[in-house]
């Protein structure tokens, strides 16, 4: 499978980046840390904006930056589409003309996206003859993405995309996003601190910290297997499951979705049967059973699971996150005191009341 590897080190006055990542060309991966971490240099560096003096990278058989052999791609030579926070989009250009900007300059020979498929994508009909002042920020961000993907990338660099617009211009665009990732096959690689955003987007998560890359591979695991005190955000601390919409119980506003052989019922989801749904289950709202289920109870998701490891937080805290498995890792956070009192053993078999399944963002259908 085609890999994207990059090697980049950048001293800076008070600041280095040393970043190390093998990640699979495809999909969405996100790079993700707090403010300073890094996220825009390395980003610039995969860009070729900016040169690592003994870089490395390549996305599949293409070398872009070898440093060894003083192999250096200016940004102008490589296959990539840019987003950024702000659209750019040209002031004097209406909303064809900025999208036929990056078209036209590749050869005929060479588009591999087609103008009429990226204007029905992203549902640009009706705004192809405005003018940018004239569009709202989520509509500006759809334009730039059309821009970018116009230019036949390789790859799809987007630096926090989302990052300018309100909630509800979010939700309006992250739809967009989710086609891109499923319909066009291109890799993209999305800078983002908001851990809400990305979570419907990610499948390769890289967590930077002080220019340093701490974890990387499969968002599910990162997000599992992150040691307590490097947690971004120790209140959603929790487990993606990939789930498929089984079908919606009107009655009681209900949506079943299948997870493996198990079920579990969330609140109705726009969303038709046999598609794909992602939910983020927090690990606080996850309780462990130790005797069979009863459904004397008002939790409607119970699953049958394993304890996997104990994971303590130190001797200081009340709370301790348990590893449990459901035909993959899961993570729930129970009291020390429950610990104690129900003396959970690696191989255990006990049952997951979920409390809550988040959507992290509904997903609008299309
Ligand atoms: N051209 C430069 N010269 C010197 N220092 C720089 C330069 N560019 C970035 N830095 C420093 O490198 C560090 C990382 O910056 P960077 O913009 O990559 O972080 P980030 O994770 O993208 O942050 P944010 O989320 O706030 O955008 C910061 O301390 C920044 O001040």
């Amino acid at each position: 499978m085609s890999r994207l590897t990059a090697q980049f080190h950048i001293p800076y006055p008070g600041f280095e980046l040393n970043a190390e990542l093998d990640v699979p060309a495809h999909g969405v991966t996100v790079i993700f840390g707090r403010s300073g971490s890094g996220k825009t240099t390395l980003l610039r560096c995969m860009a070729g904006l900016t040169r690592s003096p003994s870089g490395y990278f390549r996305i599949g058989d293409a070398v872009w930056q070898d440093e060894s052999t003083g192999r250096f791609r200016p940004v102008h030579q490589r296959a990539i589409g840019l987003v950024f926070q702000d659209a750019r989009l040209f002031p004097h250009l209406t909303v064809q003309g900025n999208l036929h900007y990056g078209y036209r300059r590749i050869a005929e020979h060479e588009r591999r996206i087609d103008f009429d498929h990226i204007v029905s994508l992203l549902e640009l009909a009706p705004l192809l003859n405005r003018m940018p002042r004239n569009l709202s920020g989520g509509e500006q961000q759809r334009v730039a993405i059309g821009r970018a993907l116009l230019t036949s990338p390789r790859l799809l660099l987007m630096d926090e995309p989302l990052a300018n617009l309100d909630t509800a211009r979010k939700l309006e665009i992250l739809p967009f996003l989710l086609k891109l990732r499923t319909e066009l096959g291109l890799p993209i690689v999305y800078v983002s601190h908001s851990l809400e955003e990305i979570l419907q987007l990610v499948d390769t998560l890289v967590l930077l910290k002080a220019g340093r890359v701490i974890a990387c591979g499969p968002a599910q695991q990162v997000l599992t297997d992150l040691p307590p005190g490097e947690r971004i955000d120790p209140g959603l601390a929790g487990t993606l499951l990939d789930t498929t919409v089984v079908d919606h119980d009107d009655a009681f506003a209900l949506t079943r979705v299948r997870y493996g052989d198990q079920f579990l019922y969330l609140p109705k989801q726009k969303v038709e049967a046999g598609r794909p749904l992602r939910l983020h289950i927090l690990a606080r709202d996850i309780s462990l059973v130790v005797s069979p289920a009863s459904t004397q109870t008002s939790v409607l998701n119970i699953l049958e699971a394993t304890v996997v490891e104990v994971l303590p937080r130190g001797p200081a805290a009340h709370a301790v996150d348990i590893k449990i498995d459901i035909g993959q890792p899961v993570l729930a956070t129970i009291t020390r005191k429950s610990l104690a009192r129900l003396e959970l053993k690696p191989g255990q078999k006990v049952y997951a009341h979920i409390k809550a399944v988040q959507m992290v963002h509904e997903l609008p259908e299309f």
